[in-house]
């Protein structure tokens, strides 16, 4: 019979579907799809980046697989991250563009989007950053790259930087700060479409869009204009900044941009010296206000001398210091951010086929 697989091999699928399964809060049939099982040997799609996790994953299934007397050869994870639809057309070679964005200013926005972008690259994706904060775009110096000017093999595209590994391009190049008071919403539109669709970029998985702050006139054209897949809110705890970020939640929904969640940044400071806990910006303000709009917290970083002094040296805690609890909760934010945009996936598709 056609469907009919061996019995080892179903033994195999069923032992690795139920773990994989239980890792992910997801069901058996979900991620049945990210096997391909041939003789013992098993190939594992996962289709967000993981790549933290592959290695106590083929611990806990080889594991299991020795309880229960199942043979198994080679176990090989492979990270195949779809494109999300967008309801402007697409970037060429970009599958989903994540704009990360905050209703205050100086809530951490950028110094979330540049260790977010290594963090999913630590965890398998392919990632861009872009800088589209016309009112103070600081990426090029959290990425160490303040010299470099925007250059072009073929006078019609632009050449993104490389900053450890990352592809990076900023409006920075093109907006002289100082003018942007006087930008509206469609003139800065304009030059980060020009920006994003000019520039050569490689394939890319993700590329992560560091927003301007606020959720007036510039941000509501930019969300409505860039073929933004989903949203991520960056905000502090104390109730000025909740208030603005709730309306940046608003703004998303408004143009039906998907918001992916909330990051709490400087949740609370901890005395490296003695331990002592200090909420400095008022506590859970983040974590009420996902609540409130029922849209998932993907992490809290505390406020930590490390983070501000990597990220304005230009080299950003995940790279400098990949191994650090804070990099992990980094990663651990990157992971539920990918892990968020494929769930919305699932639901389109639901949307659809109903
Ligand atoms: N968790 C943190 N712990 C310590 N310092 C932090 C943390 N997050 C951000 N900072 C520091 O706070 C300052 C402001 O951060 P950042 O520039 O990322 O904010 P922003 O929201 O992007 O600001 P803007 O509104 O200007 O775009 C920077 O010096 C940065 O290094």
């Amino acid at each position: 019979m056609l469907f009919n697989r061996s019995k080892p091999e179903q033994k195999v699928r069923q032992l690795i579907s139920k773990l994989l399964a239980t890792a992910f809060n997801l069901s058996e049939k979900q991620v049945g799809s990210w096997l391909t099982i041939s003789s013992h040997d098993v190939l594992i799609c996962l289709p967000f980046a993981a790549g933290q996790l592959h290695g106590a994953l083929e611990q806990q299934i080889r594991a299991a697989s020795n309880e229960q007397n199942v043979t198994l050869g080679h176990i090989v994870f492979e990270t195949a991250i779809q494109a999300s639809p967008t309801k402007v057309s697409k970037v060429s070679k970009i599958k989903n563009i994540v704009a990360i964005a905050s209703g205050k200013g100086g809530v951490g926005k950028s110094t979330t989007s540049v260790n977010i972008a290594y963090a999913l690259m630590a965890q398998g994706a392919k990632v861009g950053l872009l800088d589209a904060d016309i009112y103070g775009p600081s990426i090029p110096i959290m990425l160490g790259n303040t010299e470099s000017t925007p250059a072009s093999r073929d006078d019609k595209t632009i050449v993104p930087f490389a900053a450890h590994g990352l592809v990076a391009s900023s409006i920075g190049y093109f907006v002289p700060a100082e003018n942007a008071t006087v930008w509206r919403g469609p003139m800065a539109s304009k030059a980060l479409e020009q920006l994003l669709r000019e520039t050569d970029w490689p394939e890319l998985d993700y590329l992560i869009v560091d927003m301007p702050p606020g959720t007036g006139d510039i941000q509501l054209t930019l969300a409505q204009q860039i073929p933004v897949s989903a949203a991520v809110i960056v905000t502090t705890p104390q109730d000025l900044a909740v208030a603005d970020a709730s309306k940046g939640i608003s703004m998303f929904n408004k143009v039906s941009v998907p918001v992916l969640g909330l990051i709490e940044n400087m949740s609370l400071y901890i005395c490296p010296k003695c331990g002592h806990q200090e909420h400095i910006f008022a506590q859970n303000g983040g974590v009420e206000l996902a609540k409130r709009n029922n849209v998932p917290l993907l992490g809290q970083l505390p406020l930590n001398i490390k983070i501000r002094q990597h990220t304005d040296s230009g080299t950003p805690l995940l790279v400098s210091e990949p191994e650090d609890p804070l990099s992990q909760t980094y990663m651990q934010c990157a992971l539920a951010i990918s892990k968020q945009l494929y769930l919305n996936g699932l639901s389109d598709l639901r949307i659809q086929n109903v």
